[in-house]
């Protein structure tokens, strides 16, 4: 691929046995992330928690990453990200976690280094906001939450 930026990342104390994000087929547009809960945890029916995944990144400016659900997870076991993209900034030095929450009907155990999401990097356009008094029409208008049908 032609272009490419380079993205740091930092493993935090403690977790050098958590493998890094990883790509898990040539072309997936995700970096599997890899729980790094102390040995599991076990979310009951209707529960959340932050999990970590032992890892900081610095990326270029123009960038974000997104935190998204395994679609495997969500389907066999309603396991799934509460604030789904999640967004982590470019500024941010933080440890990456994961607002994992149980959707299913079954208590479900994180294991230590299982993959409980992916990470999604995107380009972040420079938009700079304009205060106006008037914007211009269109035929939507403000038409929109399903007026252009029944449902
Ligand atoms: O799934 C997520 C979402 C966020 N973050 C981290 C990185 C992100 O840069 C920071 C702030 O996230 P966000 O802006 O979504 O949260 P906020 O509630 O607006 O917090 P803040 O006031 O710190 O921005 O938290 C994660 O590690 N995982
Ligand atoms: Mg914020």
């Amino acid at each position: 691929m032609s272009n490419h930026f380079d993205v740091q990342i930092k493993r935090l104390p403690g977790n050098e046995d958590i493998p890094l994000p990883q790509k898990m087929s040539e072309l997936a547009s995700g970096f599997d992330l890899y729980a790094a809960v102390e040995e599991l945890l076990v979310l009951a029916p209707g529960d959340r928690a932050l999990v970590p995944t032992g890892f900081a990144i610095a990326m270029p400016g123009e960038l974000e990453a997104q935190i998204r659900p395994r679609s495997g997870l969500a389907f066999k076991h309603g396991i799934t990200s509460l604030n789904s993209p999640g967004t982590i900034d470019a500024d941010y030095r933080g440890e990456v976690k994961v607002l994992l929450i149980n959707h299913g009907k079954e208590p479900f155990t994180v294991n230590r280094k299982e993959r409980i999401a992916q990470m999604v990097f995107q380009l972040v356009p420079d938009i700079r906001l304009t205060e106006v008094k008037e914007l211009d029409a269109t035929v939507r208008g403000a038409g929109g939450f399903g007026h252009t049908g029944t449902r």
